[in-house]
């Protein structure tokens, strides 16, 4: 009988414990959760009811730009969800990104930083750009060094020579794989973060073939960029970020912004420390702003006036506002020496004679949306 009982004791006992151990956080995030849209004027945007404790993560999937496109189609241009206790806000339509980017830019210009990103010292955080949670002075300051001394035209003009040396060892490297399967954006990450490397640090860090010159640069350029795009509980509940239960232990940075004090969107009312983001690829695909959004037509810019520099709200590849992309000038000088380069020195084909309809577009979601399977091709030098 008393072996039995103790049995069962200590059954219950492994029981217990875990019960005992998850009560203190399951008390933290419901009192932290409230109702889960609680009555307001004007009302929160609509979108998904909520589940308890969750919230809408089951709504995300994998392809959380798409689900978020699905919603704004079911609810409206300007959708709250939420993710944990995280009131997430997405703009979808060029309206919403207006008064997202721009009319109310001031208070929305903070940035919800990933707790995988804080660094251990205080100091370090502060010397991060894209990382700094509120458009403070510290924030001026490093937006003004940009501005002045990284970016500025007579800087990107002065970087001609060490651009046009990694893009003619692209085009060497290229050549030597002539009639050879490539993957082109190996090659043309290598030839920009390469550049890059060279600009700032006066080395290279990769090779064309994914090789690492630095393995600790590349390889912690990739372990972050993994890092970032992998929900952490606590950018779910913030409450328990004090606890680091992933033992990040606070290394590092958040894509999304945030908001500084209540304020109205499109006549709703978007609370403090929500999570504001625009959905771009949306926007992107809507047939409401492009003809035929779904094929590639380039030419469709040709006589255009529509401008990629935050301007326009119907296409901010860069952003737009007081947060739009620093590197906008440099970027733009290397895309276009790197794409020229490529299309104008080589004929491209696809392996086994594949058609282009053929190829396999689903995008797999990250930092950047990048082809899920990579794009091979080809290269053979143009006469
Ligand atoms: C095709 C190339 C690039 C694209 C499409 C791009 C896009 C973006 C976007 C969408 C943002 C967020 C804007 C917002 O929150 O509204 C951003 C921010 C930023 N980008 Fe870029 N970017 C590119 C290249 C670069 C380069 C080459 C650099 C620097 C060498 C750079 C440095 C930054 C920094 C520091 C921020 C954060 C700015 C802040 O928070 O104040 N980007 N970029």
């Amino acid at each position: 009988m008393e072996g039995m009982a103790s049995t069962l004791l200590s059954g219950e006992t492994y029981l217990l414990i875990p019960i005992l151990l998850l009560l203190p956080f399951l008390f933290l995030i419901f009192k932290h959760i409230r109702k889960p849209f609680p009555s307001r004027f004007p009302p929160l945007p609509p979108g998904p009811y909520p589940w308890p404790i969750i919230g809408n993560l089951l709504h995300m999937g994998k392809k959380p730009h798409v689900a978020l496109a699905q919603l704004g189609q079911a609810h409206g241009p300007l959708i709250s969800l939420r993710l944990g206790t995280q009131l997430l806000i997405v703009g979808s339509s060029p309206a919403a990104a207006t008064e997202i980017l721009k009319i109310h830019d001031r208070l929305l210009c903070g940035r919800h930083v990933p707790h995988v990103s804080y660094a251990k010292s205080l100091d370090h955080n502060h010397l991060s750009l894209g990382w700094t949670f509120e458009c403070n002075e510290r924030w001026k300051f490093l937006r003004t060094l940009c501005r002045t001394e990284l970016f500025a035209p007579k800087i990107i003009d002065a970087q001609t020579n060490p651009r046009e040396k990694k893009v003619k060892e692209m085009v060497g490297f290229l050549c030597s794989k002539e009639g050879e399967v490539v993957r082109v954006r190996e090659v043309v990450f290598a030839t920009i973060f390469n550049f890059l490397g060279n600009i700032f640090v006066s080395e290279d860090f990769i090779t064309f073939d994914g090789g690492e010159k630095d393995g600790s640069m590349s390889g912690l350029l990739r372990r972050i960029i993994e890092l970032w795009t992998t929900p952490n509980i606590s950018d779910l509940y913030p409450i328990l970020g004090g606890f680091d239960l992933q033992g990040l232990n606070k290394k590092a940075m958040e894509c999304f912004r945030r908001i500084c004090a209540t304020c109205q969107v499109m006549n709703y009312t978007i609370p403090k420390d929500s999570q504001v983001i625009v959905n771009v690829w949306a926007m992107g695909r809507d047939p409401a702003i492009w003809e035929d959004p779904l094929t590639f037509k380039p030419e469709r810019f040709l006589n255009s006036d529509l401008d990629f520099k935050g301007n326009d709200f119907e296409f901010v590849p860069f952003g737009g506002g007081r947060r739009i992309c620093p590197g906008l000038p440099m970027a733009v000088r290397q895309i276009h020496l790197t794409l020229a380069s490529l299309i104008h020195k080589f004929e491209w084909s696809l392996p086994h004679n594949m058609q282009p309809n053929q190829l396999d577009m689903n995008e797999k979601f990250g930092l950047t949306l990048q082809k899920e399977h990579p794009l091979l091709l080809i290269p053979k030098l143009r006469m």
